[in-house]
């Protein structure tokens, strides 16, 4: 994968030095949206799309449509919260959505416009389903290895013990590839835009930063160098901290009765657990003031629970490995061959907005090349 996401990169590379030669502040949170969509789109879909010139991509545009949205508040959520058994019927109503309006549009296209054009979701869930039906129908002898080919291989075993049930269904497959589309994209992002803000506002943090990199002189920034970096470990569990972006995403079903610090919990009862109190508790983060940007605190053990940013358990983000990856390795070009200058418009920029994720509007930046 390390080679496909350094193909990403260098792309990256090349705006960012015509960037450079302008000499004018830019907002590198949109080209990293479009970096890592690249990336998740040739990593886990075999997709060679090129998003970071290819400027008026639909997918990209129809993405960022979706993201502002809050999930919390469309209609057919706040349905399944109300009625928690209906929710499989609900997202069966979801789907057919697509083929119905489809249908409409064929029989009769002047009463009914195409919908699913001009619906994002929608149109990201066919598009979903032609990925998929473009490598079902692959003729190709070479096999690639994937996300999506592990999902497809799934569907096509049968389990030993010779019952279909635990095939993974088309609809399951489709759920998955978007989900992996929305949790792998503007995630990552997201915590790129806020390393970045913190480069760009502490220039004593990304002096060392710098010189980490540097010490590695001229050799390859790919995945081994970059999980080597121990101060860059340290500098990403700091951001993670004071810059949680998916903190609605960790959400628990309590699963009996139970009593905690004096308060009872209904069996049934679902949990989120308030992530911002937990990460600036300062009898958790002290001694040092857990509004102070401090990287070297983590290098004291702490609580277990004491840093959330990914979730915790069986169920925590299972592209926590793959997104600190990208994340190593994009910085550690970055910071190479530039020094990241705040912008005379980056506090102005970094409003955060909430919707399925905490993120800013932008990250105005200017860049000194080294
Ligand atoms: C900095 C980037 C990322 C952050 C901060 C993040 C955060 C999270 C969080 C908080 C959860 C919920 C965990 C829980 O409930 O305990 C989650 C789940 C998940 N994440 Fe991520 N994530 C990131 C990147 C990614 C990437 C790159 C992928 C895929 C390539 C991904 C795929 C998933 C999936 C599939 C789940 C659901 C896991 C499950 O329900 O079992 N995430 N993520």
């Amino acid at each position: 994968m390390a080679p496909l996401i350094d193909q990403c990169i260098e792309s990256l590379m090349k705006k960012l030095s015509k960037m450079n030669n302008e000499n004018k502040e830019f907002n590198i949170y949109e080209l990293y949206q479009r970096l890592t969509m690249d990336v998740i789109c040739h990593c886990a879909f075999g997709i060679d799309t090129d998003m970071q010139n290819d400027v008026d991509n639909d997918l990209m545009t129809k993405a960022a449509v979706i993201f502002k949205q809050d999930i919390e508040r469309m209609p057919l959520s706040k349905l399944s919260y109300l009625m928690p058994w209906s929710t499989s019927l609900l997202a069966q109503f979801a789907h057919s959505q697509i083929a119905l309006f489809h249908c409409l549009h064929k029989i009769a296209p002047t009463i009914f416009p195409d919908l699913v054009d001009k619906i994002p979701r929608l149109w990201l869930i066919s598009k979903v389903q032609e990925v998929i039906d473009v490598r079902t129908t692959d003729t190709s002898t070479t096999k690639r290895v994937d996300l999506l080919q592990t999902m497809l291989d799934a569907a096509a075993t049968r389990h030993e013990d010779n019952t279909d049930d635990k095939k993974l269904s088309n609809d399951e497959i489709k759920g998955n590839v978007f989900l992996f589309m929305v949790a792998g994209f503007d995630t990552t992002s997201t915590m790129l835009g806020y390393c970045t803000y913190v480069l760009a506002t502490q220039p004593n943090i990304q002096k060392k930063l710098q010189a980490e990199v540097d010490d590695q002189h001229e050799k390859e920034l790919d995945y081994d160098t970059v999980t080597k970096m121990e101060y860059m470990e340290l500098f990403l569990r700091e951001v993670h901290r004071m810059y949680p972006p998916s903190v609605a995403a960790i959400t628990r079903v309590c699963e009996q009765t139970t009593t905690v610090c004096g308060h009872t919990i209904e069996k049934g009862s679902i949990i989120q657990p308030d992530i911002f109190t937990i990460h600036y508790n300062s009898d958790l983060w002290g001694p040092e003031d857990p509004n102070q940007f401090i990287p070297e605190r983590h290098s004291t053990e702490r609580h277990p629970l004491a840093l959330l940013a990914f979730g915790v358990g069986p169920r925590s983000c299972i592209g926590m490995r793959f997104a600190l990856m990208e994340i190593k390795m994009t910085l550690a070009h970055i910071l190479r061959h530039y020094t990241v200058l705040p912008g005379e418009h980056l506090q102005e920029g970094f409003q955060l907005n909430e919707a399925f994720l905490i993120q800013p509007n932008a990250i105005n930046i200017k860049l000194n090349k080294r």
